[in-house]
């Protein structure tokens, strides 16, 4: 089977600043460049991700999972290391990312959609499945800021499974909808999954990654702990230590 997703040895760091006050101001005062040490979020992590492969990401709060899921969907660039992703991407990974508050849910859609790589015809063409899937048809022409944050992801949802990704990268995010969206939500994976896309998600519903995933991780404070069938990665998770 041909590989979606490559990921070689990749590390990311992040400075953590010492001093709290980065005004301009204080910085010109000190005289000197404000200290910082380097935060590893992620330590040589390799692994290989198979087309049309449901694959979960589990971990603790804070282990690195969204700062893989972020490399993978180039918002960010690993320090060390190197990721290839063959195929169309489509990343869902906050709450209202890629939204601007002030525009309508239509104008958003569009805007989204471009980000994504759609042109406006086909937004045009798509635009009223996207708009049936996410429910929140009534309130498209309201600002975006107005909406709940389970609306907010509705419509992030149903305009990134519109692109037709061959590769969906999904944070935390699906937990914000509710039941029957969820159930809607898992309905569209298992589509995705037999029409041989491959899809990356990140949860803490183990239970749901056990059932809809063909393979996970678990990565703990920035090591890949384990790669396997679901079931052994999150009994390894669970018997692991935390923190
Ligand atoms: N932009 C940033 N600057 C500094 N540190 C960051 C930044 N983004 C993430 N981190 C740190 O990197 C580590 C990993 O964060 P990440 O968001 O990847 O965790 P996570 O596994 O997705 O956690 P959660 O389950 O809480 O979503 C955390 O310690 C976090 O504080």
């Amino acid at each position: 089977m041909s590989v979606a997703i490559d990921v070689v040895d990749v590390s990311k760091k992040f400075r953590l600043y010492k001093e709290r006050n980065q005004s301009i101001k204080s910085a010109v005062m000190r005289r000197r460049v404000s200290e910082h040490e380097d935060f590893w979020a992620l330590r040589d992590v390799s692994m290989q991700i198979s087309q049309g492969e449901t694959f979960g990401l589990v971990g603790d709060n804070g282990s690195g999972k969204s700062t893989l899921l972020k490399c993978m969907a180039k918002i960010l660039y690993p320090d060390k290391g190197s990721i290839s992703m063959n195929g169309r991407v489509a990343a869902l990974l906050e709450v209202g990312s890629g939204f601007h508050p002030e525009l309508s849910g239509r104008e958003n859609v569009y805007l989204n959609g471009s980000i994504l790589g759609m042109t406006r015809k086909e937004v045009d063409r798509k635009f009223d499945d996207i708009v049936d899937f996410s429910g929140v048809r009534e309130f498209i022409d309201q600002p975006v800021k107005n909406y709940s944050s389970g609306m907010y992801v509705r419509l992030g949802f149903s305009v990134a499974i519109n692109v037709e990704p061959d590769i969906l990268l999904v944070d935390e995010v699906l937990a914000v909808g509710d039941e029957s969206f969820q159930a809607k939500c898992g309905e569209k994976f298992a589509q995705f999954r037999r029409e041989g896309r491959t899809v990356v998600i990140v949860s803490h519903a183990l239970g749901t990654l056990a059932e809809m995933c063909d393979r996970a991780a678990w990565i703990q404070h920035g090591d890949l702990k384990a790669v396997g069938a679901p079931d052994e990665v999150i009994s390894q998770y669970r018997e692991g230590p935390h923190r």
